[in-house]
């Protein structure tokens, strides 16, 4: 579902009129294959390239280097605004964001009800997605983004920003739609989530993959080297 092939990420740290400088690479030579059923726990320190590379997978961002394939439906929730538009409501967002993913105004017509009541979004869909709180955007996106039979899922810190009952709630709907084939690739530092979402890690240090295995081996490795 995604193949990644020696990816690398390249920054400049300074600019002036004429010449970038300084530059760095945030990623560097990553490669990695997520099949259909693999979910994947992206970990590391802040800074290590977590949310560099998933927005690579969701090109948002174009890497220096490196191809990329990713194949199926794609959803992404990437920082906050999750792709919404700050000055449209929450319902005419969620044609917005439908569209995007590639579905016909009558397949978000027909799924909109059931979008709402997951997100639990009903007394807010008419006001401006600018006026909405971190977690309401996030609620929202993943209505979106759940209901919609995604054949890949990104997300990039969605569950730090969840009260603890809705992020039981996901957790449960996730658990539902991984039957269906899908693959999931999430960056996060609420590691009792990871755990019961995830059955592999990937961790990222400086840039680079540090190790890949199972997700509670990985987990577990990565909290001892912080004692
Ligand atoms: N647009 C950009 N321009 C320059 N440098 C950037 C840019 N975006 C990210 N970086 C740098 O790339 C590196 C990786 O950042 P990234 O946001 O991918 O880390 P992260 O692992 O997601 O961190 P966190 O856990 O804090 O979310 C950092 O050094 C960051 O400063």
């Amino acid at each position: 579902m995604v193949q990644a092939c020696n990816i690398s990420k390249h920054y400049f740290k300074h600019y002036n009129l004429l010449h970038a400088k300084d530059g760095f690479y945030a990623l560097r030579d990553i490669s990695f294959t997520v099949h259909a059923g693999d979910h994947v726990a992206l970990i590391g320190d802040n800074g290590s390239g977590k949310s560099t590379l998933l927005k690579i997978l969701s090109r948002v961002t174009r890497p220096s280097e490196g191809n990329l394939r990713v194949s199926g439906r794609l959803v992404s929730m990437l920082e906050l605004g999750a792709g919404f538009h700050p000055d449209l409501t929450g319902e005419e967002n969620v044609y917005f964001l439908g569209g995007l993913m590639g579905l016909s105004r009558t397949e978000i017509n027909s799924k909109l009800h059931e979008i709402i009541r997951f997100s639990e979004m009903q007394d807010f869909m008419s006001m401006k997605v600018k006026s909405y709180s971190n977690g309401m955007i996030i609620r929202l996106a993943l209505g979106v983004a759940l209901t919609n039979k995604p054949k890949v899922i990104l997300a990039d810190e969605v569950f730090s920003v969840l009260d603890k009952g809705f992020k039981i709630k996901c957790i449960e709907k996730i658990e539902r739609i991984k039957n269906e084939g899908v693959a999931i690739i999430l960056a996060d530092h609420d590691f009792e989530s990871l755990r019961s979402v995830c059955n592999k890690a990937i961790w990222l240090r400086k840039g680079e993959i540090f190790k890949t295995g199972e997700i509670d081996s990985i987990l577990s490795e990565y909290e001892a080297s912080k004692r």
